[in-house]
């Protein structure tokens, strides 16, 4: 007898990943990931692997409470009006439930299997993003994102936490790294969205202080991230192969933002600068996480200080 075996999940089910926001969160796994790989000591795999999940399962599950928040605004732009619910292929009562469920969960599985500092660490950046972020700051003030871009940075620090139990240094500066990087991150994206915004009266900074001063801030926060991001080599956590990495990957950081902050455009512009700024971001964080971790397998090994 022949069955015929269904080579996608059903519907409904991938609609509730996709109110994870999974291509964002894949970026927010890996820092979590990295800050587990690259803190000293070791954890047990199931236990590694646990603190990830729960990682996931919290940003999934704070991306699903922001998404059930937003449906009405989220209607309203041309970028998010085919998700679940703007599109009407969920329930918002379903999207809600769905998201307090698993972040939750994941708090609690943290707390019991992990420790109690990564999963209060972890339902503090659930509750920044979901109610700091998004109910609180993101209607109210263009630094919405520069405060409530708390919330992303901290996965590096939980995974970190996840295996030493404490804060130290290191940590810290790696949740300042993504702290720094989010602004220039977003706002180069919002300014070619720009319209989308405005269309559903959320102040981001492109709409409230114009295209000129959102670009000088762009480039402000590049400049920062170049000792910041190098900060933990100058500390002397990690070593010059982490260190060089890090000031070649923010040197083009800030050589790409450069264009984008000193340029006037018109109606009928590409922004071209400004796409590749945000494609590049991407692309810089994943690098300089997977830099730190190679930095601290080599040393581990004893093939660097
Ligand atoms: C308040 C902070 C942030 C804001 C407002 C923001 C906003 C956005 C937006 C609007 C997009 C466009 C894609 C979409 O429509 O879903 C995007 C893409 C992306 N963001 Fe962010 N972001 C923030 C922080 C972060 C953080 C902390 C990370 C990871 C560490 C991250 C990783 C990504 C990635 C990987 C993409 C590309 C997704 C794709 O390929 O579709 N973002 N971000
Ligand atoms: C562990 C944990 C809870 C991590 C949280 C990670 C976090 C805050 C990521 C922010 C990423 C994100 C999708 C912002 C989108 O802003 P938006 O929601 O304003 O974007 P939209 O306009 O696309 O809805």
């Amino acid at each position: 007898m022949t069955q015929t075996v269904p080579t996608q999940l059903p519907a409904d089910w991938r609609d509730f990943f996709a109110l994870t926001k999974p291509r964002v969160m894949s970026l927010v796994i890996f820092t979590g990931l990295c800050g587990l790989l690259a803190a000293p000591g070791s954890i047990h795999p199931v236990l590694g692997f646990t603190a990830i999940l729960c990682i996931a399962l919290g940003a999934g599950g704070a991306a699903a409470l922001n998404q059930w928040w937003e449906a009405d605004l989220d209607a309203g732009m041309k970028r998010t009006s085919k998700r679940p619910l703007p599109a009407g292929r969920l329930q918002r009562t379903d999207a809600r439930d769905f998201g307090v469920l698993i972040s939750a969960a994941s708090v609690v599985i943290m707390g019991l299997g992990v420790n109690w500092l990564s999963a209060g660490i972890l339902a503090l950046s659930i509750l920044y993003y979901a109610v700091v972020y998004t109910i609180w700051l993101k209607p109210r003030t263009p630094q919405n994102i520069v405060i409530g871009g708390g919330a992303g940075a901290f996965p590096p620090l939980i995974g970190w936490v996840a295996v030493t139990g404490h804060i130290t240094l290191m940590p810290v500066l790696l949740f300042l790294i993504i702290f720094m990087w989010t602004p220039p991150h977003f706002w180069a994206l919002a300014l070619f969205v720009k319209t989308d915004y405005a269309n559903v009266g959320i102040p981001m900074m492109p709409v409230v202080k114009g295209e000129k001063s959102t670009r000088r801030q762009i480039f402000a926060y590049a400049v920062l991230l170049v000792p910041v991001a190098a900060a933990p080599w100058f500390i002397g956590g990690t070593s010059y192969v982490y260190g060089i990495a890090a000031l070649a990957l923010s040197l083009a950081f800030l050589a790409l933002s450069l264009p984008v902050a000193f340029r006037q455009t018109g109606e009928t512009d590409t922004m071209k600068p400004e796409k590749r700024l945000f494609g590049f971001s991407i692309i810089y964080l994943f690098a300089l996480f997977a830099a730190l971790v190679v930095d601290r397998a080599l040393a581990n090994n004893g093939w660097i200080a």
